[in-house]
């Protein structure tokens, strides 16, 4: 997979620093993929969100970064889908421990409560930042429903 490759949702909230953060990954040589929204108008952050998340599922993309004003509804929508692990990054330690610990494969973040100058921080480290495996990859292999022993096994 092109590690160059990144998708990028918001909504009305989140579209500034979306732009901004397009901006940055231009400079940076990435790849953009954009599912809008397209302005600040008002609009819903599932209809954006599931279309990215169903592009990293398919193995499209590899991996996406997302905000909406307060980054809970966005990533809420985006961890409906198994193949999604998108965590709410406000800070830079946050998005160190998201990629070591989590291997989140979406990085969202809260438009409305962070500078830019954080955004591009916790880009640079979500982007650049590895997984550590071991005793994580055996807590994240139980997180499916199916996998975590409760309710829903048949
Ligand atoms: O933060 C959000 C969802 O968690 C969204 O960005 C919404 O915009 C937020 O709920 C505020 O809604 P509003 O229509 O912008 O007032």
């Amino acid at each position: 997979m092109d590690n160059k490759k990144i998708g990028i949702a918001s909504d009305h909230a989140g579209y500034q620093l979306k732009e901004f953060v397009i901006g940055y990954l231009d400079s940076k040589g990435y790849d953009v993929y954009d599912f809008g929204t397209n302005s600040e108008e008002s609009c819903d952050y599932p209809d954006y969100a599931h279309p990215l998340a169903e592009a990293i599922e398919k193995g499209e993309l590899p991996r996406g970064i997302a905000m909406c004003g307060s980054a809970n509804g966005i990533t809420m929508t985006l961890n409906k889908h198994q193949g999604i692990r998108a965590a709410l990054c406000w800070e830079p330690e946050i998005a160190s421990l998201a990629r070591r610990h989590n291997n989140a494969n979406v990085c969202t973040m809260p438009a409305r409560f962070i500078s830019t100058d954080t955004a591009r921080e916790i880009v640079d480290i979500f982007l650049n930042t590895e997984f550590e495996g071991g005793r994580h990859q055996a807590r994240i292999d139980k997180i499916p429903l199916k996998n975590c022993g409760c309710g829903e096994k048949k």
